[in-house]
């Protein structure tokens, strides 16, 4: 379970997040819905403690993220903004690089790398190196990479950025596993309709604040909207993320 409580962050004149606060719960997935420049990106990176918040609290499993920086993480799989490969290892060794910063090695590293590059469909390109690697073979590099340590909760920055129709499904059907499996997942995306097909639970962020955290019913009733676009226009002030 990851808990946000209050979170702020300026950049100069720009209050990027402005009093985020939201709970993403274990066997959910949550999605935090708004558009380009919203502070999703800050929010996830405080979350990950790559960077400090100027206010608020992070909880992850219950550890506060500020007392315990390092438990957190071990807490936390998460696939960033930028995926961050290294391009002159294969795919396989850039997984392996992180299991074993997470203490992982032989047959365990062995076994759980390879089900991960099973369930993820990656063994065509598994003994490449990641230099070349088309958006899709990048992001499923990552994600592999992001929980080869098997972590309860997982943090997604705009996964399904760049992918096509078939990747997207996939990888949609793979979040749907990791929720089934009891995990916590979390994931930003600008495009309501992505988020309404797969959230239990969505939280809009608009100019650095969460204007709605609800279910995608609730979020329909709540707005008086026939139906989640709508709903979305409304809440966000502008058609500002609606997929073509
Ligand atoms: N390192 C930084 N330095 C200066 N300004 C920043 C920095 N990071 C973010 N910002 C600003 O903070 C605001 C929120 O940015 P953020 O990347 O969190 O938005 P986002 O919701 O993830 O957007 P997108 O969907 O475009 O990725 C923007 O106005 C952005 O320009």
């Amino acid at each position: 379970m990851i808990e946000v409580i209050d979170l702020c962050k300026r950049f100069g004149a720009v209050k990027a997040v402005d009093g985020v606060g939201f709970t993403a719960r274990d066997g959910e997935i949550t999605g935090l819905l708004g558009p380009n420049g919203a502070g999703k990106t800050t929010t996830l990176r405080m979350l990950y403690t790559l960077m400090t918040p100027e206010r608020g609290q992070v909880r992850v499993d219950g550890i506060d993220a500020a007392r315990d920086p390092l438990a957190v993480r071990r807490r936390l799989g998460v696939l960033p903004d930028a995926r961050g490969l290294y391009k002159r290892l294969t795919a396989r060794e850039n997984i392996d690089y992180f299991g074993r910063l997470h203490g992982l090695d032989g047959a365990a590293l062995d076994e759980r790398r390879e089900a991960l590059i099973a369930t993820l469909e990656m063994g065509e390109f598994a003994a490449r190196r990641t230099e070349g690697f088309s958006q899709g073979q990048r992001v499923k590099t990552a994600i592999a990479r992001a929980l080869v340590h098997d972590p309860r909760n997982v943090i997604l920055d705009e996964p399904t950025n760049g992918l096509d129709v078939m990747a997207t499904r996939a990888l949609r059907r793979f979040m749907r596993e990791l929720k089934d499996e009891g995990r916590c997942v979390l994931f930003s995306s600008h495009i309501m309709q992505e988020v309404a097909a797969l959230c239990d639970r969505i939280v809009v962020i608009a100019h650095g604040r969460v204007v709605a955290d609800e279910s995608p019913d609730a979020l329909r009733a709540q707005t008086g909207e026939a139906n989640l676009e709508d709903a979305f226009v409304r809440l966000i002030g502008s058609a500002e993320g609606l997929a073509a």
